[in-house]
């Protein structure tokens, strides 16, 4: 399989202050990427580095492919409507409109208002559009769904899987643990200036292990137990309560979350 994009010993300061210290990482074509880390782990300005954006210091970066990039903080003039920025970006990329692309982020709704007249989940998908308009092989977004609500959210992330579909490859810096999970292929977590862990969300729990949180309600109140073995757990709680003859009202399994895993990761390197 070849590379869309490899990263060899890659470091950038910021003054004094070391921000990525020898960072060595690979996409895969095709696949979805995500960079992960706390704020300040340094996800954009490795990403801004690879979109040739902003200096480094040290390293090599090959990119195979044409990118197009949807920036964290893009922002175009207050009175430009949709379809103008469209039109702006396709004469700059030498590039003919795909109407079906706009079609399906819903560019053409927007016909009629200003830049500044659009709410947040519209200007993702405006920026996003504008980052696609190159058809590029390679697409870089930032915290594409922060700031959105939930319908936002789902609809943004089957345009993602989309693109994936239409053979692109996806880098995408994220906070977003439920996002990563549901849409990434594989994951890279950032932390102190380095990757400490890459693989699949599989991977990763593989390696830091799923704990399960029980929540019963029974008349008597709510108690909470931990678990490692669920079926089991729960099993011998049930025939206790009923040996008690306490009644139960309600069961809540809480498998955990990506972030809690990541969490950990990030703790265990700190120790
Ligand atoms: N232009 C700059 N000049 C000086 N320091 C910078 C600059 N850009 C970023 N930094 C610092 O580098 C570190 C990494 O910033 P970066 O924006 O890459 O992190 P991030 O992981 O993308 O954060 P967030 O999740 O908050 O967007 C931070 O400590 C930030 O303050």
């Amino acid at each position: 399989m070849s590379y869309a994009i490899q990263v060899d010993g890659l470091k950038k300061s910021y003054g004094e202050h070391m921000v990525l210290n020898g960072l060595n990482f690979h996409v895969e074509q095709g696949e979805i990427f995500a960079l992960l880390g706390v704020n300040g782990a340094g996800k954009t300005t490795a990403l801004e580095i690879i979109e040739n954006l902003r200096k480094y210091d040290e390293g090599r970066i090959a990119v195979n492919g044409r990118v197009g990039i949807q920036l964290q903080s893009a922002s175009l003039p207050d009175h430009i409507k949709p379809m103008e920025a469209v039109r702006l970006f396709a004469k700059w990329n030498r590039a003919q409109i795909d109407p079906s692309m706009l079609a399906a982020l819903g560019i053409n709704e927007l016909a009629k208002k200003q830049y500044t007249e659009l709410s947040t989940g519209q200007k993702r998908r405006l920026h996003l559009a504008l980052s696609l308009i190159s058809d590029p092989d390679i697409v870089f977004l930032d915290e594409p769904t922060a700031g959105l609500d939930v319908e936002g959210r789902v609809s943004l992330h089957d345009q993602i899987r989309k693109l994936k579909a239409q053979g692109k490859t996806i880098v995408l810096a994220s906070h977003d643990m439920a996002e990563v999970e549901n849409l990434c292929d594989r994951i890279a977590i950032l932390n102190d200036g380095a990757i400490v862990f890459m693989g699949t969300v599989m991977e990763l729990t593989a390696r830091v292990g799923r704990h399960y949180k029980l929540h019963i309600e029974t008349e008597q109140g709510e108690a909470c137990f931990e678990a490692d073995n669920i079926g089991d757990t729960m099993l011998t709680l049930l025939e206790e309560y009923k040996r008690k003859g306490v009644e139960v009202l309600d069961i809540k399994i809480d498998r955990g979350t990506l972030e809690q895993h990541f969490i950990d990761i990030a703790r265990r390197n700190g120790e």
